[in-house]
């Protein structure tokens, strides 16, 4: 059994140390708050992100980074993008040793338009991993830490460290696949929040299961085609990292993304809606990276800037549905046999 440090004790991160501490790792939960470590270690519990799960009592929470990383075989990074860079700098000032970095955030950091294991390439020095793994699919915490049937992907370019992650978490309530498409992975499970952003502004704007369906399958082209322009393997979108996860978070009441959409959708201020719901919300960030990306790659994205619009730029949600339905007539499968056909060369 491995000792491991998992860095993150949000929903997520709790939810995955407590996978992993069934499958009788040695596991160590790193949290930054002081108050939120004595609370895991005296009550089990961590009852702002997940107060439904009664933790293992063998989890160990650490606010110190560098004795939770100490003799560590892997490093799981489950914090928000908006951590990551930060995080990792701290990593490589207490990290003495070579280890497996797994992570599994879901973001794009705007500006840059980098993945995550990207920004993780560019703050941990490389003396201490071989290749970064991510972990995605359709997964929320709430289910995860239930013991619910779940399944995920495990991905990197090194499939010896994809298969270490799979064999660190599979269990039979957690099933774990792998693949080599690194940027496929990151970028389905990044990308499909700005669509579950959408489906709850549409619930929120009180339009129907059609309305919904529209949104899944156009955005699933939208992501395809942004994925593929990136150099993703189309096939990963119709994969667990794909339109799975987008099914789990378009659809689900578990789901930060999909709750802020509904609060949109019901005439809230994006700033309202951020400080009402506590927990990370991916899909704010990340719509502003697909859109400064669609912007300068020329990729037409209408879903992606009706939501941006309605984030950023104040526009009403009813007036961007309006415009989305009136947009100029066209063959569904155009630019589906464009990606196939024309932009993905493996
Ligand atoms: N929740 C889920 O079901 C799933 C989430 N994910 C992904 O996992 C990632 C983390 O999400 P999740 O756990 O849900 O988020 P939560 O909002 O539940 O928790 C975020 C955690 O990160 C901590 N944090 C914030 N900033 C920093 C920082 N600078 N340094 C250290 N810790 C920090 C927060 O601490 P504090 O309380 O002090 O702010 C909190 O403990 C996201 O990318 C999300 O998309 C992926 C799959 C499923
Ligand atoms: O990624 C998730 C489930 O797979 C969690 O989605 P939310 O961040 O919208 O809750």
């Amino acid at each position: 059994m491995e000792k491991i440090a998992v860095i993150g004790a949000g929903s997520w991160g709790s939810a995955l140390a407590l996978v992993l501490s069934d499958n009788s790792h040695e596991v160590r939960l790193w949290t930054h708050n002081k108050s939120q470590a004595e609370e895991i270690n005296h009550t089990h519990i961590n009852s702002k992100y997940l107060p439904n799960a009664k933790l293992p009592n063998e989890i160990r929470a650490y606010h110190d980074l560098k004795q939770a990383v100490d003799g560590v075989s892997t490093v799981v990074l489950v914090v928000p993008t908006t951590a990551i860079r930060e995080v990792c700098k701290q990593l490589g000032e207490v990290l003495n040793h070579k280890v497996t970095i797994i992570h599994g955030t879901k973001g794009i950091e705007p500006k840059t338009l980098k993945r995550v294991s990207e920004m993780i390439e560019e703050e941990l020095p490389r003396k201490y991993y071989e290749e970064v793994v991510v972990l995605s699919g359709p997964s929320h915490a709430e289910e995860v830490s239930d013991r619910q049937p779940t399944t995920v992907t495990a991905s990197s370019n090194s499939i010896a460290e994809a298969e270490k992650a799979q064999d660190l978490f599979i269990n039979e309530n957690f099933r774990v696949y792998t693949s080599p498409d690194m940027i496929g992975v990151e970028l389905g499970g990044a990308l499909k929040n700005i669509i579950a952003l959408g489906s709850g502004i549409s619930d929120g704007l009180g339009y129907g299961d059609n309305a919904k369906a529209a949104l899944m399958t156009r955005g699933l082209a939208e992501i395809a085609r942004l994925g593929t322009s990136m150099g993703a393997n189309p096939l990963t979108f119709i994969g667990l990292a794909g339109v799975g996860d987008l099914i789990v978070t378009c659809t689900s009441v578990h789901s930060r993304n999909w709750k802020a959409g509904s609060l949109l959708g019901k005439g809230n201020s994006l700033d309202d809606v951020l400080n009402k719901m506590g927990m990370v919300v991916e899909g704010a960030r990340t719509t502003k990276a697909a859109y400064q990306f669609s912007q300068e790659k020329k990729i037409e994205m209408p879903i992606t800037n009706g939501i941006y619009r309605i984030l950023f730029e104040e526009a009403k949600p009813k007036d961007v549905v309006d415009q989305l339905m009136t947009r100029m007539r066209r063959h569904e499968m155009e630019d589906l046999s464009n990606i196939l056909n024309n932009k993905y060369s493996s």
